[in-house]
């Protein structure tokens, strides 16, 4: 979080909010979001079977239990849809269509919440005891909830406070 803030931060340069000109140089950011799509879609297994594509959907091989965006640094592996160990949008003919849409929305989202706040586990928590297990579904989500104090970091500026 930590070094993704820093990015956003250095970025924005006292800009009172990220905007869609800032999203191309969050290189790490990107990382972040890439990490949190190694989930796959156990409707995108039968999808694909019943399609003819690629059988089942391997994901690339880590469990979250630890977060390491960092290993999608040497740009190897994109949601494109062309590696098939990493297929979050899904591949070929159903290929989400709002993957060019999603992305610079779920980019501006979470650069917004780290710009502005610092996000703490409750009762002083440690993330290694979060339970990342994961629950099984037509999508791959938690198992237990995620509760988090969302810590005013940036006040918001005077000329657009309400
Ligand atoms: C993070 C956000 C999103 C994820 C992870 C996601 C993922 C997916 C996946 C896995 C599929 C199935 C692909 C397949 O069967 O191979 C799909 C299909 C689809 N998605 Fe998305 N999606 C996202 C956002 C969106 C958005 C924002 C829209 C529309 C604005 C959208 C519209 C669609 C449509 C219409 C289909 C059906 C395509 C078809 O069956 O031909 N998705 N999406």
């Amino acid at each position: 979080m930590e070094k993704a803030q820093a990015e956003v931060c250095a970025k924005l340069q006292g800009k009172p909010s990220v905007t869609e000109d800032d999203l191309h140089d969050l290189k790490y950011l990107k990382l972040v979001i890439k990490e949190t799509k190694d989930a796959p879609s156990v409707a995108i297994a039968v999808a694909k079977g019943v399609h003819g594509g690629p059988q089942g959907t391997p994901s690339t091989g880590t469990t979250l239990t630890r977060s390491r965006p960092e290993r999608f640094e040497d740009g190897k592996i994109d949601f494109k849809g062309m590696d098939f160990e990493f297929i979050p949008f899904g591949a070929g003919r159903r290929l989400c269509p709002g993957m060019t849409f999603a992305q610079p929305i779920m980019e501006l989202v979470l650069a917004s919440l780290l710009c502005h706040f610092d996000w703490k586990l409750p009762g002083g928590m440690e993330p290694s005891e979060l339970d990342m297990t994961e629950k099984m579904a037509m999508i791959v989500r938690r198992k237990s909830d995620l509760y988090l104090h969302p810590v005013v970091r940036v006040p918001v500026p005077p000329q657009i406070a309400p």
